[in-house]
């Protein structure tokens, strides 16, 4: 039998209502990330948290993390193994007593979790289930239990993909039809607030792809505004579904916003080819003469062009000015030494090797505090 967790499911139909829908920022501040630059959201964020930390003895594994996550939001909590992303999300749950912080969670105060576990689902770690009961009965003795309608139980079996095999044990059902089912059990009360930490954990290619198409239905069906907060080490496994991305390392955020602005503070790509792989080394030593960083890729070059430009008039994706001046004259200097150039594609790094960055450039960062210490 699975472990069964010490999650608070959701609960409580028919509560009070959140304040009304807001549009989603284009952009939120945070120390780490990009500033703002869309309008403040007309109503309070779905968790507006600051400063949370948490301590074991000396060893600090949350440290001043500030939240601040949209109603209505897909937001993807992103780390590698041991950031500190589970311990987050415990104290969020009330399951792990913050050492500081300050805030609230969809507006009742982070230090009252009473207030705002009652419209909160979870799915943290191991799914609780019983696995001699079906699907329906699980859920069942779940509402029995919590004292809520049962009626609701055939909703949310539908909701998750349940419903043709909700008679069949549990125990019948592979790893993602349980992380399916301990999704439902999180869904009965109907909750304003979804948090699943690491839900793809384990799956294959296809339950991966099913729980993405769940977790992107869950937040916005039928006009619904459910806040859906979502933990995983692979950026790769959530980027496709989230409207909003917080990057934490070693306890502390990298990154906060959305998934655009990640993807728009890299600096601009280049990748280049001429049209004899025997000019590579040579077009290298023109790039470099003209000062763009070029590596070597096979018979072709990537270049990254730093700092970034600034937007210009044609908007954040429109062409990058400086990146155009520099091809064009490396181009003419290529020419000029009889090199032809079959490929020159600009391009923006990628979300992946955005958030790579990030991570690295945390590690770097406490290299040099723990240097400095
Ligand atoms: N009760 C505890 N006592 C001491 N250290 C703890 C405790 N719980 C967690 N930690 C430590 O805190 C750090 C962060 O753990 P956490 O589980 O929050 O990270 P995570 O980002 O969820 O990692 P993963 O993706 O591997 O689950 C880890 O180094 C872990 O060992």
């Amino acid at each position: 039998m699975t472990q069964r967790a010490e999650t608070p499911t959701g609960h409580a139909a028919g509560t009070a209502s959140l304040p009304p829908p807001y549009p989603l920022p284009t952009a939120t501040g945070t120390r780490a990330g990009p500033a703002p630059a869309g309008p403040a959201p007309a109503g309070p964020p779905a968790i507006d948290v600051r400063g949370l930390s948490k301590r074991y003895g000396r060893r600090t594994v949350v440290n001043d993390l500030d939240l601040r996550i949209p109603v209505g939001a897909v937001a993807g909590f992103i780390g590698p193994n041991g950031a500190g992303k589970t311990t987050t999300l415990r104290m969020l749950l009330g399951l792990v007593r913050p050492t500081t912080g300050q805030g609230t969670v969809l507006g009742h105060p982070l230090t009252d979790p009473a207030g705002y576990l009652p419209r909160t689902g979870a799915l943290i770690e191991n799914p609780a289930l019983y696995p001699r009961l079906s699907a329906r009965r699980n859920l069942e003795a779940l509402t029995i239990l919590a004292g809520r309608d049962p009626a609701w139980v055939d909703a949310v079996l539908d909701e998750v993909g349940l419903a043709e095999r909700a008679d069949d044990e549990a125990r019948s059902y592979s790893l993602g039809m349980k992380q399916r089912l301990a999704i439902a059990a999180a869904l009965l009360g109907d909750p304003d607030l979804l948090i699943l930490d690491e839900p793809t954990n384990g799956l294959d290619p296809m339950g991966i792809r099913l729980m993405r198409d769940l977790i992107r239905g869950l937040a916005a069906r039928d006009g619904r505004r459910r806040t859906v907060l979502v933990s995983s080490h692979l950026l790769a496994e959530v980027e496709q579904i989230c409207d909003w991305i917080i990057v934490v390392d070693r306890g502390e955020l990298a990154y906060q916003g959305p998934p655009e602005r990640l993807l728009s503070a890299g600096a601009p790509r280049v990748t280049l080819r001429p049209e004899h792989a025997r000019d590579v080394g040579r077009l290298a030593d023109l790039a470099a003469g003209l000062g763009l960083a070029v590596e070597r890729d096979g018979d072709q070059l990537v270049g990254l062009l730093d700092p970034p430009p600034a937007p210009s008039a044609d908007g954040p994706d429109g062409p990058a000015e400086p990146m155009w001046a520099a091809l064009a004259g490396l181009n003419r200097a290529a020419h000029a030494h009889g090199i032809t150039l079959v490929e020159i594609a600009p391009g923006r790094v990628t979300l992946e090797e955005r958030y790579t960055g990030l991570v690295a450039a945390a590690a770097d960062g406490a290299r040099r505090t723990g240097d400095a210490s």
